[in-house]
């Protein structure tokens, strides 16, 4: 034998001679050894008479645990687990199915005659002892003692006058043939009792023999009990048989848990209301199930039959069915409220922004196509050192469209867009920031691929400094927590970016994580032209080439934002020109198209708001951390 086999067999030996193992262990080891044998003579390192002899040896010893009526040596053919079936306990195995039936026990002659001495008015019952057990074909009239039934004391039937006797009575039926020495899967047991196994006129608390046949129903008859039971409930609480109400407390009776009776109550108190079509608060509440339509057990968890103050509130206000239905497991951990709020800060694709959108930029552009879109749309090819970075700032003067960027990449990447801003996260939930920002985080985990947009995120992640607050500096970790995660996690797709114009506030932790760092420039003057091309094009006007370049070189350090400013000044130009007098009845045909002295109007109160010194700093910074050229 190998060494492992052999190890085995030395330790089986050993338990066995130990004399500490039960009868089964003994019979399992020396079965384990039986095998041993045999595959060690299948694998030819054993002869045959080799095996023989061994198998001989074994044999017998196993054997003798397993006949021996012994109960410390033996296992007396698995005697008890037989009887165990035998007597029918309750079995929850669904694979163990009986084959005793509803009619199949009716349709026993002693069911039969026990029905007919209980019509009949009780007398000729069928003498004790008078217990039948067929096994399969064989039918043995082994007239068990009524301990037979006092041992089934577990169902209420047999409780009250029938006193459970000694066990070894039961023994008595050790001689169940061999074929029960181990349970079949489908064993081909039928029992029958005699009413005799009833106590004489007492017929059990549930009483009848509508009882005792339910006694009976295997558990894998379910449907047929389930039929019983409205049965049951069809003809007013009586069994088939005209029986008394069923042993099961639920069965033909009208039984409320607390919740679902004070629903009934207050339905009734409120049933005015209600005929009024108004929608008061009990009725939202069974609207709402209020857990009375879950189905409890006896041990499920208790819910208290008082709504709770916001299911009262959200069933006043009508809201009660706008629940956030949170399905994924992840999320199990946080209050449905945190998630509610996160998920209506998901934005609204809203007008889509495309990215002929945004002037100029071509730079900022591509490369956030590079690594914002194009990885997300095939991530299959950006994978390992192709791997798009996670992180990204956008940084630049005010007005210059990185707001705008993130929408945009938010319609064209195809991506679950969740714009935050820093400011809401700090302040609109005062001591639930990290909270907040734990629960973005998971939630866009579950929707993946995902963008983060977090604008003025310098306002969250800026430097941290001794004299802060303790919770803003718990949201700043947990935030640069956060971040790590989801910007070094290769299989999480996703993106966090970020949008700022004081990017040297940022913490420099902060800094490291959002790896591409992308200057937002001031418009160019092609870029300005563009802007005002773009607007002008949904409006009325009269503005020529050379006066549009005169307009653009009019607007050198505008913003994009100052631009749009100047165009809706401009636009306004017409309006003004109206008498006031007019206002109310001219059409909108008659309103003048925008014209080049517009332009120059609103160019003498619109000014830049980008001032040269903040645009040295930004210059500085980008030469610094920037990654652009
Ligand atoms: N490059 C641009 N192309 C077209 N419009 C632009 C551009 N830049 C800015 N705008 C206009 O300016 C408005 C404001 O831009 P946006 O909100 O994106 O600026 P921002 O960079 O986020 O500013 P802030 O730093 O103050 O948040 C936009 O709605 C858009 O109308
Ligand atoms: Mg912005």
């Amino acid at each position: 034998m190998s060494g492992a086999h052999l190890d085995e067999w030395q330790r089986r030996s050993f338990d066995i001679s130990s004399g500490n193992c039960t009868p089964e262990q003994t019979a399992d080891a020396y079965r384990a050894h039986i095998l041993s044998i045999q595959y060690a003579w299948a694998s030819s390192q054993l002869s045959q008479a080799g095996m023989d002899s061994l198998l001989r040896t074994y044999s017998e010893h196993y054997a003798a645990v397993l006949d021996s009526d012994d109960p410390c040596t033996g296992l007396n053919n698995y005697a008890d687990s037989a009887l165990h079936l035998a007597r029918s306990q309750r079995n929850h195995s669904d694979k163990w199915e009986s084959f005793l039936t509803m009619e199949s026990v009716l349709e026993l002659p002693c069911v039969q005659r026990m029905i007919q001495a209980g019509k009949g008015g009780g007398g000729s019952l069928v003498a004790a002892g008078d217990v039948n057990i067929s096994v399969g074909q064989e039918s043995r009239g082994s007239s068990l003692p009524a301990a037979f039934t006092g041992d089934r004391s577990d169902t209420a039937l047999f409780k009250p006058t029938v006193p459970p006797q000694p066990k070894a009575e039961v023994n008595t039926s050790a001689s169940i043939p061999n074929s029960f020495s181990r349970p079949p899967a489908r064993p081909q047991s039928v029992f029958t009792h005699s009413s005799s196994a009833l106590p004489q006129g007492n017929p059990g608390p549930a009483g009848g023999t509508q009882n005792y046949q339910s006694s009976y129903l295997p558990n894998s008859n379910t449907s047929k009990r389930k039929n019983f039971y409205n049965t049951d409930r069809g003809d007013g609480g009586r069994g088939q048989q005209g029986g008394q109400a069923g042993s099961d407390p639920r069965a033909g009776s009208n039984f409320k848990t607390a919740r679902e009776q004070f629903i009934v109550e207050q339905q009734k108190k409120h049933s005015n209301q209600a005929q009024r079509g108004q929608a008061s608060w009990p009725a939202a509440a069974v609207k709402k199930s209020l857990g009375a339509n879950r189905p409890r057990g006896t041990f499920s968890k208790f819910v208290s039959p008082i709504p709770r103050q916001e299911e009262e509130e959200g069933g006043s206000n009508g809201n009660s069915n706008q629940e956030p239905q949170i399905v994924d497991e992840r999320l199990k951990n946080f209050e449905p409220k945190i998630i509610e709020l996160i998920m209506s800060e998901i934005m609204d694709h809203g007008p889509p922004v495309v990215w002929e959108d945004i002037a100029g930029l071509e730079f900022a552009k591509t490369t956030i196509k590079e690594i914002v879109v194009w990885p997300m749309l095939r991530p299959d090819i950006f994978t390992g050192l192709r791997g798009p970075p996670k992180g990204i700032l956008l940084f630049g003067p005010p007005g210059t469209g990185k707001t705008l960027i993130g929408k945009c990449i938010a319609c064209q990447s195809g991506a679950t867009f969740f714009s935050i801003s820093a400011s809401s996260l700090t302040s609109k939930w005062v001591g639930e920031g990290e909270k907040m920002v734990r629960a973005l985080f998971s939630i866009a985990r579950c929707h993946q691929p995902a963008v983060i947009f977090i604008d003025e995120i310098d306002s969250l992640l800026s430097q941290r400094t001794d004299g802060e607050h303790d919770s803003s500096r718990r949201i700043k970790t947990e935030f640069l927590v956060q971040l790590d995660g989801a910007t070094t996690s290769a299989e999480d797709r996703i993106l966090v970016v970020g949008a700022t114009n004081r990017p040297q506030e940022i913490d420099e932790a902060a800094r490291r994580r959002l790896a591409k760092r992308l200057y937002i420039p001031l418009p160019e003057g092609t870029a300005r032209r563009q802007i005002i091309t773009n607007l002008m094009t949904q409006e009325k006007n009269q503005l020529r080439e050379p006066e549009l370049d005169s307009v653009v070189a009019a607007t050198e350090g505008f913003s994009g934002a100052d631009m749009t400013q100047l165009c809706r000044e401009a636009a306004l130009g017409p309006i003004r020109s109206i008498q006031l007098s007019d206002i109310a009845t001219i059409t909108a045909d008659q309103v003048r198209p925008i014209q080049y002295r517009d332009f120059q109007d609103a160019l003498q109160t619109v000014r830049p708001s980008v001032s040269s010194k903040d645009l040295e700093l930004y210059e500085e910074w980008n030469k610094t951390f920037g990654c652009g050229r």
